[in-house]
């Protein structure tokens, strides 16, 4: 049975319910009749929320710096006492009970008034579905659309029920489905703050022909397809304007090591580009090249294997996609046409859909007018779909690692005219979560081994233990390029760190939101049920709110970063699957409402702002019960990139870790350098636009791993 069979088979209609909008606009108007205010939680509903409130009426504002003034009737908000309870019992307890699940969604979805006849039959079971619903997603097409029809099959009782996920804060559309359990939201990622959870429930990530995505196997099959960007030349060539950093970027040092590097070019015109390429990147309003450019372009040019680790929004993507485009170029490569197996000369991986459709686009942009075609595929969309894409020609498949060899396992792309592999973002490519698909991506058969194809890692941080891992996937003398300092912050994004305790947090989150205005934020929070509550608190506080992450539907999360780029929501709640490589213009703030627990998640998330040379700001919650082990590392990442460093976040330090530290928790703060060289000692110290000198020669460097 074909894709398309098994597809019409298992459409199954599907409920709609009512669900309320969450615009600053509409809330206001009241334009769909719903209010926000909780019901105050009954006793029991509290559980043991008396005594939090007892420590949360104590914690008060740590020593965070006031931010601006506080909404004077906030601390009166009804919300607050029935939500801080609600929120304490979801964190701590098991509240995914399909019963009350389902009473949450079965009615209205969610953001129920307690005080309506439908959700207050039980003020314990009303509360709990309210906020039950609050999880829920909202669609924005109508029930009558595509995806409202695909998605209609998208439903699974499994351990995890009603999971259905957050809000997309301005949806237009009133429409939700209470389906079950759809696993399409998950997958593709699993950040280290992120539950995994597969088609069995266990902590252990699967392909998606292993978890059911792809509907081979087992689960819900996905049947979402995304809607094609748009093909008219300003839209392919839209993008934001460079900051005013962006010069500063030449100061940065840049160490090359390895053996026999090519100079670094100075200009696009060194690169020797076709005249294709060239207008393509003068489209793109690229006029200057950065660190990372100069240097990758000519290592790639040459042949050469590269590891690259350089700043947060520095240009890395342009870096590995502008020499592999000039090869293919340069190699006259055949046009795209019409094979069921197609074998691309390039396969770029990234650990999230976000991401690799982002990638995508900028393949797309770059090879505009040339015959190279890129294609796209990611976990949470119809299989069918994407191999409709890929049969019709494929040069280059930007994919993520589960449907990647999915599509392999469909025998619809074939490995054996591969040229170049990418891993970008390399670090999570290469960790525990990625790294045993990737090692089957390279030992798959036709494959070509390393020494017959060129292997690219590129990232932002690339600590020692990914680096030695690494070098399985690469030639022996590849080169390794460290723009700046490996793993550290970008320095034009200003640091902030508050002390705030736990029970503190939303208080000081509206206060600084209220405060920041309609200025694009990013707010990370540890859990996505976390992210649910966040949203959902923030959207009572009639603050534009969506969010994303690993439990919503792909259609939501590409709605809530579609309403978030377009600053419809101004305000954008995420787990860590948000965090690395999205490039979305005018970011100005991040806040880490809680920490992540490594300090490269830290740099990750606060390079969502500060990109290109423009300026932004990063807020972090400091909870002295939970965060401690991180105080030193965030020493180091503060001091580097030449930020105040609080002085009680220095003592917690000095405490944590005693007079003379020089490690973290978790082993070295960085991955200073090439790890090599601590083998071998040698390398070239650069500044940007100078070549660089000679590194270890490539006989010596297969000892050290
Ligand atoms: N030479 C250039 N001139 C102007 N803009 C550029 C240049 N290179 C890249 N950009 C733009 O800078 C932004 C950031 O680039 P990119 O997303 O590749 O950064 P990155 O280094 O991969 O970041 P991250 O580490 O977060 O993944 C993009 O909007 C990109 O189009």
């Amino acid at each position: 049975m074909g894709d398309e069979d098994r597809e019409a088979e298992i459409i199954k209609p599907h409920i709609s319910s009512y669900v309320p909008v969450f615009e600053k606009d509409r809330y206001s108007s009241g334009a769909n009749g719903d209010t926000f205010n909780r019901t105050p939680a009954s006793s029991s509903e509290m559980g043991d929320g008396s005594s939090r409130r007892d420590h949360f009426m104590r914690s008060g504002f740590a020593s965070g710096r006031s931010l601006g003034n506080r909404d004077p009737g906030f601390s009166n908000n009804k919300f607050e006492e029935g939500d801080s309870s609600g929120f304490w019992r979801e964190s701590s307890n098991d509240c995914e009970d399909n019963q009350t699940r389902n009473r949450g969604f079965s009615k209205r979805g969610g953001y129920q008034d307690g005080n309506d006849s439908e959700a207050s039959g039980s003020s314990r079971r009303g509360g709990r579905g309210s906020f039950r619903g609050c999880r829920g997603g909202f669609g924005r097409g109508s029930p009558n659309s595509d995806y409202e029809q695909d998605e209609g099959t998208q439903r699974s009782g499994g351990i995890f029920g009603s999971r259905r996920s957050a809000l997309s804060g301005a949806g237009n559309g009133d429409t939700f489905q209470s389906r079950s359990g759809s696993r399409s939201g998950r997958g593709g990622y699993k950040g280290l703050n992120e539950e995994v959870i597969t088609g069995s429930g266990k902590n252990s990530w699967k392909s998606e022909t292993e978890g059911g995505e792809s509907g081979d196997t087992q689960g819900p099959k996905v049947t979402y397809i995304p809607p094609p960007p748009p093909e008219d030349e300003d839209s392919i060539f839209a993008h934001y304007q460079t900051g005013i950093n962006f010069d500063k970027y030449d100061t940065i040092l840049v160490e090359v090591s390895g053996h026999d590097p090519p100079p670094a070019i100075l200009t696009f015109e060194e690169a020797n580009l076709c005249q294709t390429l060239n207008n393509n990147i003068a489209k793109a309003g690229y006029t200057k090249l950065t660190p990372v450019q100069k240097y990758s372009i000519p290592i790639i040019q040459g042949g050469r294997d590269l590891m690259a680790c350089a700043q947060t929004g520095s240009g890395k993507t342009a870096a590995f996609l502008l020499p592999i485009l000039a090869h293919m170029m340069r190699d006259g490569i055949t046009a795209s046409r019409f094979k069921e197996l197609q074998e691309p000369e390039c396969i770029i991986v990234a650990p999230t859909r976000e991401l690799i459709n982002q990638i995508y686009l900028e393949a797309r942009k770059f090879s505009f007018g040339t015959c190279v075609r890129a294609v796209v595929t990611y976990g949470g969309t119809q299989l069918g779909h994407s191999i409709r894409q890929i049969v019709q020609g494929c040069n280059i498949l930007c994919a993520t690692p589960g449907r990647l060899m999915d599509i392999i396992g469909k025998e619809k792309i074939g490995l054996r005219q591969v040229k170049y592999l990418v891993l970008d973002e390399a670090d999570r490519m290469l960790d525990m979560g990625f790294g045993p698909e990737m090692k089957k991506l390279i030992s798959c058969p036709g494959m070509p081994s390393k020494e017959q194809r060129q292997t690219l890692m590129f990232s932002a941080t690339l600590p020692e233990e990914i680096q030695r891992l690494a070098g399985e996937f690469l030639k022996a003398n590849y080169l390794f390029v460290a723009v700046g300092q490996v793993g550290g912050a970008c320095r034009d994004v200003q640091q902030t760190i508050l002390q705030v305790g736990q029970y503190s947090k939303r208080e000081k989150l509206v206060e600084i939101l209220r405060n920041i205005g309609d200025e694009r934020t990013m707010v990370f929070v540890e859990t996505k049920k976390k992210a649910d509550f966040i949203a959902t608190f923030l959207c009572q506080e009639k603050i534009s709110t969506t969010s994303i992450h690993g439990d919503r539907e792909q259609r939501e999360r590409e709605q809530a970063l579609g309403d978030f780029r377009c600053g419809k929501c101004p305000v954008l709640v995420a787990t860590s699957v948000a965090a690395r490589g999205l490039d979305i213009e005018n970011v100005q703030h991040v806040i880490n409402f809680d920490l992540p627990s490594t300090i490269d998640e830290y740099v990750h998330r606060i390079g969502r702002t500060g990109r290109c040379g423009n300026t932004g700001r990063a807020i972090s919650f400091f909870d002295l019960e939970s965060d401690s082990q991180l105080a030193q590392p965030l020493v180091k990442v503060l001091s580097d990139a030449q930020q105040d460093v609080p002085a009680w976040l220095e003592e917690i330090a000095l405490s944590t870790y005693g007079p003379g530290f020089s490690g973290n928790a978790r082993g070295n703060v960085f991955a200073s350098v090439d790890t090599r060289k601590n083998y071998h000692g040698k390398s070239s110290l650069n500044t940007a636009g100078f070549s660089s000198s000679q590194a270890p020669n490539p006989v010596d460097d297969e000892s050290w791993d």
